[in-house]
């Protein structure tokens, strides 16, 4: 009952992609981890590091880098990694090589945009034969993968799946907690994106901590209403999943997309902001998606709105600061 999975697979190397990988070789497995770029596959092999994507981070020995999703045919967890945008495309590849009742968890935090689907849901569609799971929380990638202690919420609907998975990737520096809420998990690791932009902005424009303070408070509001709209239990946003992972994503400039607000509000372009990076700031994507959901479940979601006008070009900074704090005066509650 509960056995550990035995071969584990990765699919994106990118920076958390390699970083779990590295989690589950300290869990003592042997990892295949799938990667898109022929320069990862050869910087893994020949240096034992992701110069790319996750650098000055040994590696170890027991990750194998492939390119070919044949690789994956014999594992029985796979962990999904690839930008949320792209989350479809990746199943879509991998499915010839599913059996019936795999095990896939969904690590990548976003809302496709365009369908406005949590990754799960294009799960459903794109793989109906595997079993879902999500993984999320506060996790820098490369904290983790330099085996500084973390703790993530693994959540499946399937409560024996859910064990198993956190039995299988916990480890000495790294602690899953088990959840069956698979929509709060999802809903925090992606709407936490698009506020992080928020206190980038806040940070870039140099607004205080008092304002960073309220925009970390009123989007945990703003977040937890949209989620428990969309079926989450408001247990969970209070957990790793929602209010750790908003904390930690709002407070460090390791934040990707804390990063790109700050660039934002320092007066750049979006396109300044995200000029010659490699790594993806999610809640670009994201804000779109979520004040698409915002309308959807008739949410009200100031800051995801704010921060989804400036990203389309159709505020500036300082206009949406004002519209922000023009607003009514409203009773305080989540
Ligand atoms: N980096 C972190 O600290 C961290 C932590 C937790 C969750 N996440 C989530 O993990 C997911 C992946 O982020 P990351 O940080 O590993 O990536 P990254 O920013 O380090 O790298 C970009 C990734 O995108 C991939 N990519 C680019 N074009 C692609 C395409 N057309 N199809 C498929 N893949 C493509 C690249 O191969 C690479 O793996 C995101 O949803 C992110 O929010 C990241
Ligand atoms: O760098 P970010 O903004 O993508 O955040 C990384 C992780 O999601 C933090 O938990």
């Amino acid at each position: 009952m509960n056995e550990r999975f035995k071969r584990v697979g990765v699919i994106g190397a990118g920076a958390w992609g390699t970083a779990l990988a590295q989690v589950a070789t300290f869990a003592g497995h042997k990892v295949t981890l799938q990667a898109r770029e022929p320069e990862v596959i050869q910087s893994i092999r020949e240096d034992q590091q992701n110069h790319i994507y996750l650098k000055d981070v040994e590696l170890s020995p027991d990750i194998r880098p492939t390119h070919d999703f044949a690789d994956l045919a014999d594992c029985d967890l796979i962990l999904a990694v690839p930008p949320a945008q792209h989350m479809r495309a990746t199943l879509k590849a991998l499915a010839p090589y599913v059996k019936d009742g795999l095990a896939v968890v969904l690590c990548s935090k976003g809302i496709e945009r365009g369908t406005d689907a949590l990754m799960n849901e294009i799960l459903k569609e794109v793989l109906p034969q595997a079993r879902g799971a999500v993984l999320a929380g506060p996790s820098f990638a490369s904290e983790v993968a330099r085996g500084l202690p973390a703790a993530v919420t693994v959540a499946c609907d399937d409560a024996q799946l859910c064990a198993q998975i956190a039995r299988t990737l916990a480890g000495p520096t790294f602690r899953p907690y088990k959840s069956t809420d698979m929509i709060g998990a999802e809903a925090g690791g992606a709407l936490k994106n698009v506020l992080a932009i928020a206190c980038g902005i806040s940070e870039g424009k140099g607004l205080g901590r008092n304002a960073h303070a309220a925009l970390i408070t009123r989007g945990f509001a703003e977040m937890s209403r949209l989620a428990v709209a969309m079926g989450a239990q408001f247990e969970t946003m209070v957990g790793l999943c929602g209010l750790g992972d908003l904390v930690l994503t709002c407070s460090s400039t390791q934040s990707r997309n804390m990063s790109v607000g700050m660039a934002l509000g320092r007066g750049m372009t979006l396109e300044e902001a995200l000029a010659g990076k490699v790594s993806v700031a999610e809640g670009v994507q994201s804000a779109p998606a979520a004040v698409d959901l915002g309308r959807k479940f008739d949410v009200e979601l100031p800051l995801c709105e704010a921060v989804n006008s400036v990203l389309q070009g159709e505020m500036d900074v300082r206009t949406a600061i004002e519209a922000l704090l023009s607003r009514p005066l409203k009773v305080e509650r989540a």
